[in-house]
């Protein structure tokens, strides 16, 4: 019997340091021998990938609930083209974002409410939950700082949005098991405190 990989999430507000985390964790997981693969959403699948244009294109007109069902669509087709099966067959999973950030960015964000999100997630992933999560936590003028490319859709939100969002995240770590993380911290501590959680056994 081939042993199941383990699932791991990273999350946190945009300019948090995920995408560099996720990168540490990979070399770490390779240096063990461990076979692993990185997703990031949305996007990931080449329907995602379409998905994630539409979502973060600026032109986009989106009402609430339709983009809390797109985010959720592209989930969907990640988990069952990409994650679940590499999890079958005894592959790691690193996932920059899960369905966190639609519960925080949507259901709190958005204020289309956290049980809806849930719901709609839970039937989108088939109840598909993480191993671990981490959440790299960062205050938001800092966050936001440290993104120095053009805004997409989503970050042209503002600050208030992003304050919430922050917010959601805090709030959310206990009831998801969310190992907290301080963002602040350098990019190697961080790495450390990461490597330090992973469910090696
Ligand atoms: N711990 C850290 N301290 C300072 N800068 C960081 C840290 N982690 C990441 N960065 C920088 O912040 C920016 C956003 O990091 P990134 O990993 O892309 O965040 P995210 O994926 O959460 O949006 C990048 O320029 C990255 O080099
Ligand atoms: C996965 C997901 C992302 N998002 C947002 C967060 C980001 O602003 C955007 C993804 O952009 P991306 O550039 O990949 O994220 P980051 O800036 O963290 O590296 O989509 C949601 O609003 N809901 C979701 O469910």
């Amino acid at each position: 019997m081939v042993l199941r990989g383990k699932f791991i999430v990273i999350e946190g507000p945009d300019g948090a340091g995920k995408t560099t985390q996720s990168k540490l964790l990979s070399q770490f997981l390779h240096s063990k021998g461990i076979k692993y693969l990185y997703t990031r959403e949305p996007g990931g699948t080449k329907t995602g990938d379409k998905i994630r244009d539409i979502l973060l294109n600026p032109e986009s007109k989106i009402s609430n609930m339709a983009e809390c069902l797109l985010y959720a669509s592209a989930r969907a087709q990640l988990v069952n083209e990409i994650i679940q099966p590499a999890l079958n067959e005894g592959t790691w999973v690193i996932a920059d974002r899960y369905l966190h950030s639609s519960i925080v960015y949507q259901g709190m964000g958005l204020d289309l409410g956290i049980d809806i999100v849930e719901d709609i997630n839970k039937i989108a992933t088939t109840g598909l939950m993480p191993d671990v999560t981490f959440l790299i936590d960062l205050d938001t003028n800092t966050s936001l700082g440290r993104i120095n490319r053009s805004k997409d859709r989503i970050e042209s939100r503002g600050e208030v949005y992003f304050r919430k969002v922050r917010e959601g995240y805090l709030n959310l770590a206990e009831k998801y098991g969310m190992i907290k993380i301080d963002g602040n911290k350098s990019v190697e501590e961080i790495s450390l405190e990461l490597i330090k959680n992973i469910p090696l056994k």
